[in-house]
């Protein structure tokens, strides 16, 4: 489904992913790992068409992404979760989820919208409260939610359980099982190193912009060496 051939980016001057290749195919979820400013980040962002220069390929169901604005990246069925969440102040949960529909181009609101708070309880509470106002684990729900609601054949998720307690990771991990069995294929940056090498079937480990590890996750996940070290704080 997504294809990295030699992927290179930077910010200004400095290099900072590195002839990237992977693979993510239909309906997997995979973990991207690595110390912090390994370069997880900037390679999402990279697909999504968000760093200052990108070069290589990336081919999503076999169209070529890097030419592509982000908008039209969107539109080819790509969700992204970014790190920072970005619930826009002064708006409601509701309006909030309005957002996502709008920029997937997707019409029917109002079922969209039931469809979703069915599966975020936390949400369907809140539609008409201010996103802002909640913690900062349902900021997180409402930042997935946004992004699945358009209903996007494949999710990039930046650190989806950082800072967040850990009963709402235990609840985005269901989430995210349902998510993959309903076919939605994941791409999972993660500190939390197990609890995302328990949902992922192959993990891959990104050190100083490379790839440096490639197996299936519970060979990652069994290999204490090789997370200490490249996975350790
Ligand atoms: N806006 C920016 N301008 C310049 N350099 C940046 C910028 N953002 C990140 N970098 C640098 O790019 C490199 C990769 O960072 P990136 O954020 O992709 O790593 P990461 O693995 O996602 O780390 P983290 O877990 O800390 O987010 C680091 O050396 C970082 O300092």
């Amino acid at each position: 489904m997504l294809e990295v051939q030699k992927l290179n980016a930077w910010y200004g001057p400095s290099h900072v992913v590195h002839d990237l290749s992977f693979r993510v195919e239909e309906g997997e979820i995979v973990a991207l790992v690595g110390r912090n400013g390994a370069g997880k980040t900037s390679t999402l962002r990279a697909i999504m068409g968000l760093m200052p220069r990108a070069e290589g390929e990336v081919r999503f169901n076999g169209t070529d992404l890097l030419p592509l604005g982000a908008h039209a990246r969107f539109r080819l069925g790509l969700g992204y979760v970014p790190e920072e969440r970005r619930i826009v102040p002064g708006l409601t949960v509701r309006e909030n989820l309005q957002l996502g529909l709008v920029s997937a181009g997707r019409t029917d609101e109002r079922a969209a919208i039931d469809e979703i708070a069915r599966s975020f309880p936390r949400l369907k509470e809140r539609l008409d409260q201010q996103g802002t106002t909640m913690s900062g684990g349902e900021q997180q729900m409402l930042a997935i939610a946004r992004a699945i609601i358009s209903k996007p054949k494949m999710v990039l998720l930046d650190e989806p359980s950082e800072g967040i307690m850990p009963v709402l990771v235990e609840e985005m991990g269901v989430l995210f099982r349902r998510l993959r069995d309903q076919g939605t294929t994941l791409l999972l940056v993660e500190q939390n190193v197990e609890w995302a090498l328990n949902l992922a079937s192959r993990a891959i480990i990104i050190d100083q912009g490379e790839l440096v590890h490639e197996s299936s996750a519970a060979a990652l996940l069994a290999d204490k060496d090789i997370q200490d070290r490249y996975c350790a704080v």
